[in-house]
Order: structure tokens, then sequence, then C-alpha cells
């Protein structure tokens, strides 16, 4: 896992300085946990941790409340992020498998995820964890106002560090009616409105409400959707009622998905922005091998340095990033993901099948992306030669 130095130093001045990474151990690697037994199951099981996010009134709580009273065979524990007015707890709620719900509060400094995530979001997890044995999947709901990369890359970090828990996926609820007026809302300081971005780090979009939209706002919906995102599953459901294997267990940012990844990039094209500076999919292939040295920089500069520059000379902006590439020496497929300025290579179990098989797929999502330069970029700087 890579971070940018100066996120790192926020994440630590964040924390005071007693309280550090309380409770986790530095681990090598993913790989020598699962190694050590602690895989998808057995008492030293990781927690999955799902990230369910969308903009306001868009049926998240439908969507929690649904998962929570459906039959499966999860002990769901539920964090809810609420921003309400004065609101200074976080409300976890706990469901058994036999349907009975009991509640907890667990009181939090400002009771804000958003504000100061590495803070507050750690403790409320390890709150949760003490219960381990109750419960088995955690769901997080953001608030609709809330920029899910934050979220998404404290958990990320975490489990890297060697917690019991993992990030399993982030699925967005879009409402059918209102979903496009929010995509296309410009903000007076030209970032990237937060219902953009929660669609674009999504690995699952609901599009929820379907009752409520005309055919053809729906259509119009689909594509703004698709052309931001061309990576994420679309699903469309009334009162958020989805099948639960589609939402849970999606193992969205481990090596595992790099198997599913393939063929999901095959079906990935390079959109064209619906507005000017919108997010969009960039994808390309480049056949041959990587260095990783040369990798890592190209990646640091997009993610970090964001000193890679579209042809009309404005400054690209990732949000996302995956992709399947060949490094010399590793027989196998190595997963490179992305989270704004996170990002992560991973051997895949997948190997080549064979030398002139070997080639490089990346999907970018983000701003002023510019497929050609990117494309260029990467034959030239990161190839070899
Ligand atoms: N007609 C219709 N109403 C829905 C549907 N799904 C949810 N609703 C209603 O829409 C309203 C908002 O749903 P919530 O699940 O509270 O949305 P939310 O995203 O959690 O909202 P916030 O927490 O305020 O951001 C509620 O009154 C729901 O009953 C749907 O598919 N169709």
């Amino acid at each position: 896992m890579f971070q940018a130095d100066g996120a790192e130093a926020q994440a630590e001045a964040a924390e005071p300085a007693e309280e550090a990474c309380p409770e986790l151990v530095p681990i090598e690697t993913k790989r020598g946990a699962e190694e050590d037994g602690e895989g998808s199951s057995g008492p030293g099981a990781k927690i999955p941790v799902t990230i369910i996010t969308g903009y306001l009134g868009a049926g998240k709580t439908t969507l929690l409340n649904y998962i929570l009273t459906e039959q499966h065979s999860k002990r769901i524990a539920v964090i809810l992020n609420e921003f309400g007015e004065g609101s200074a707890v976080e409300k976890a709620l706990a469901v058994s498998q036999d349907g009975e719900l009991y509640e907890e509060w667990l009181e939090l400094r400002n009771g804000c995820l958003c504000c100061s995530v590495k803070d507050n979001g750690l403790r409320a997890i390890e709150n949760l964890m003490q219960k381990k044995g109750k419960f088995d999947y955690i769901l997080l709901e953001t608030t609709g106002l809330a920029d899910p990369g934050a979220v998404a890359s404290m958990f990320w970090v975490d489990a890297e560090l060697g917690s019991d828990i993992y990030l399993d996926g982030i699925v967005s609820v879009v409402d059918s009616k209102y979903g496009l007026k929010h995509l296309t809302e410009e903000r007076a300081d030209g970032a990237v409105n937060e219902a953009t971005r929660q669609v674009a780090l999504a690995d699952l979009i609901i599009l929820n409400k379907t009752d409520l939209a005309l055919e053809e706002d729906l259509n119009r919906l689909r594509m703004t959707i698709r052309s931001i995102n061309g990576l994420g599953r679309i699903l469309e459901t009334q009162r958020s009622r989805v099948d639960l294997r589609a939402v849970l267990d999606l193992h969205a940012f481990d090596a595992l998905s790099g198997i599913s990844l393939q063929n999901k990039m095959l079906r990935v094209a390079t959109a064209q922005p619906h507005l000017d500076h919108s997010i969009v999919t960039v994808t390309f292939e480049v056949p041959g091998n990587a260095q990783e040295e040369s990798l890592n920089v190209f990646i640091q500069n997009l993610l970090w340095e964001k000193t890679v520059r579209s042809k009309a000379g404005q400054c690209m902006e990732v949000i996302r990033l995956k992709g399947l590439v060949s490094l010399r020496d590793k027989p196998h497929q190595v997963i490179v993901q992305g989270v704004h300025e996170l990002y992560d290579l991973e051997e895949t179990p997948v190997s080549w099948a064979s030398n002139s098989a070997r080639t490089n797929r990346l999907v970018f999502i983000g701003r002023n992306l510019d497929k050609e330069v990117l494309q260029q970029l990467f034959a030239t700087t990161v190839l070899e030669a």
C-alpha cells in the first residue's frame, strides 16, 4: 500500500500521539495473514466493511433496513453517520441471526466521521470490534454529503496495518428521479460535486426509486452514470430491494477481485464527458511488460504530484484507478488499485497464459483525463524497452 507522505503526516497529525494506531499490529503483507489462517473463515477471520453512500434521500437507510431484515446467514453490525443537528453520537445497531435487535450508542468526539475520519472512524469500529463474535459483517452508511473516498481510504489503510477488518466494497445509491440533477449540479468552487464522487468511487451503483422516474429520464441517467463510472455494476431497484449477493462480499479491494476484473475491463469503454470537466472513465491497453519502479512513478505523478496534464493543459485528477498489469519478474497478473492518493499493487492468483499474452490494461475514473496522453506516457515511461 502506498500513500503520499503528506497524507500520512496528515493522518498522524489527526491522532493524538499516545493513541497512534491503537491496538494495531503491523504485518508484512496481507498474503502473509491469509497464510496464517486469517482468511475468510475461522476465529481469526477478518470482518468485511461495506460502505453505503448516496445523495440525500436516495434510499440508503431503506437499503440498510432491507439488508438487516432479509434472510441471510450474517450477523450484521451497522454504523450510521448522522450529520444531524447537535448529533454528537454515532448509533450502532446490530441484528442477530434470529432478527433480535439491540442497540448501542457509541460516543464520538464530534459525531462526524467525515470531518475527522481517522480518529472517530477507527474508534467506532474498535468499540464494535470488542463485540467480535457477535457479528461478522459491518455496514457503514455515510451521510448524503460525504466523500466516500476519505472513508474508504481509512478502512483500506487500516486493513493493511493488520486490523481485524477489511474494506469489501463501496455501494452508491442513486435517486432515479433526481439523480441526474444531483450529478450535473455545478459547484461554485468548481470542485466535483458529492453525488458524482459517490458514483465515481462505487463498485456497485443502485439506481433506486425507478417507480418515480420516466423511462427517458432513466435512460439519460443510466448513460450519465456509465460515462462517469464504466467499471461499477449498475442495478435498478425500487425500495432498495436488491439481491444481497450483489451487495455483500464483493472483495472489490483485494487481489481476488483480479480474477473477475479482466472480464469486466474488457467491457469498459472510454467515455465522452457529459459536461466540461465532468468525471469520466478512461481506459487503455498496452501489451508488454511494465517496470515496477516506473509504474510507481507513473501512478505517483498522477495521484500524488498531480503533474500529468491533458493536451489542453488541464491537470488530470484521478479519483479511482483499477488495472491489471504485467510486471517483468512476476508470473501472475498484478492488480493495481487506487483511491484518491492511496494505491496498491498486488499479485493476483491468475498467471499469464503465455509471454505473448502479457499486457497492461488500466481504467481511470476522474476529471480532465486524456486517454491519448495517459496511454502514451505509460507506453514510453513504464514499459520496458
Ligand atoms: N417511491 C419510492 N420511495 C422510496 C424508494 N426507496 C426509498 N423511498 C423513500 O424515500 C425516502 C428517503 O429514503 P431513505 O432510505 O431515508 O433515503 P436516505 O438516502 O437514507 O436519506 P438520507 O439519510 O436523508 O440521506 C423515504 O421516505 C423512503 O421510504 C423507492 O424505490 N420508491
